[in-house]
């Protein structure tokens, strides 16, 4: 049986790259369009392929379209597990990726998505159950993500929640996952009323928050501990939170400390946003291992 299995988004990324933004009403030129397999879940799914010999569940839905089609082929290719993702007679989610100045602008339609209930994880209940750790982002239903969460709990199995993109309900969620990894618009976004540190303070271990270019903050249990991110030449950001997740995710069912996770997906992350595409930079164990930044105690084989 998998030990990681992420119940999540599948999406089709139509990435265009501009050096301007049109206001309301204007056309500009672009300067180059291209198609890639995205979306929170099975980027996290990807990310976390790269690094284990183990296998990765993936679990999710894709429509009966074009995409959907290339999308099994990506999972395949990267060895992640899909049997449990479902084909159903809709669009594939996809996301409207604007790369400008450095940054991304996103809009995502879920398609598929919406339809991964409780209901059409029927068959999937003792994949769930046999993980060692599952993974759960807000690409699909919050009604969804609460079963999953419940039963993982009920069941013994550790979760790492993405509460990305942020909705009021998330802190439901609270009480029923492990390790929670908002950025900090997110976790603004949940405790809009309390400031970072005594929210990481409430939470030690299990809050773990993302600061783009400025790394990685969550309380260790004595103290509020920031785990600075490594400079880079960047090209592409899209896909740093999902490497990261997926990094951090991996590195736990590898019995890491919380700190070293972190310290672990930080250099993940740093190498993503150096390649192209969500998943075109997530990297491999090996190159991780070659990084200057990791720790050889760490003793991942
Ligand atoms: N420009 C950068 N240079 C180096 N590392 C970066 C950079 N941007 C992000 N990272 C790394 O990636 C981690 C996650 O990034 P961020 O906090 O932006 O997540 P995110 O908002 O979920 O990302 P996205 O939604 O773009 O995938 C950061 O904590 C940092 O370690
Ligand atoms: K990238």
């Amino acid at each position: 049986m998998g030990k990681i299995t992420v119940v999540g988004s599948i999406a089709m990324d139509l990435v265009t790259r501009t050096l301007r933004v049109p206001k309301a009403g204007e056309t500009v030129f672009g300067q180059d369009f291209s198609m890639v397999p995205g979306g929170k879940g099975a980027n996290q799914a990807i990310a976390m392929a790269r690094l284990t010999p183990h296998e990765v569940n993936m679990i999710g839905a894709i429509g009966t379209d074009a995409f959907g089609q290339s999308i099994s082929e990506n999972f395949e290719k990267n060895a992640v597990l899909f049997k449990n993702v479902g084909t159903i007679p809709q669009m594939t989610g996809i996301a409207q990726i604007t790369l400008f100045d450095e940054d991304n602008r996103i809009i995502i339609i879920p398609g598929a998505n919406n339809s991964v209930s409780t209901d059409s994880l029927k068959g999937s209940w003792e994949i769930i159950k046999n993980s060692e750790l599952v993974v759960l982002q807000n690409e699909i239903t919050h009604a969804t993500n609460l079963a999953v969460a419940k039963f993982c709990r009920e069941n013994g199995v550790k979760v790492l929640y993405n509460p990305a993109p942020a909705r009021p309900t998330d802190l439901e969620m609270f009480d029923f996952v492990d390790y929670i990894t908002p950025n900090e618009h997110e976790c603004k976004a949940l405790f809009p009323d309390d400031s970072l540190s005594s929210v990481l303070t409430k939470y030690p271990n299990k809050l773990i928050v993302t600061l783009g270019v400025a790394g990685v903050t969550f309380h260790d249990g004595q103290e509020v501990q920031l785990i600075p991110a490594i400079k880079a030449k960047v090209v592409d950001t899209t896909g740093a939170g999902d490497t990261f997740n997926g990094a951090f995710g991996f590195a736990l069912t590898e019995n890491l400390s919380v700190t070293d996770s972190v310290k672990f997906a930080v250099i993940a992350s740093h190498l993503s946003v150096q390649k192209f595409g969500a998943q075109g930079g997530m990297p491999t164990l090996k190159e991780i291992k070659e990084h200057k930044n990791y720790e050889k105690k760490w003793n991942i084989k």
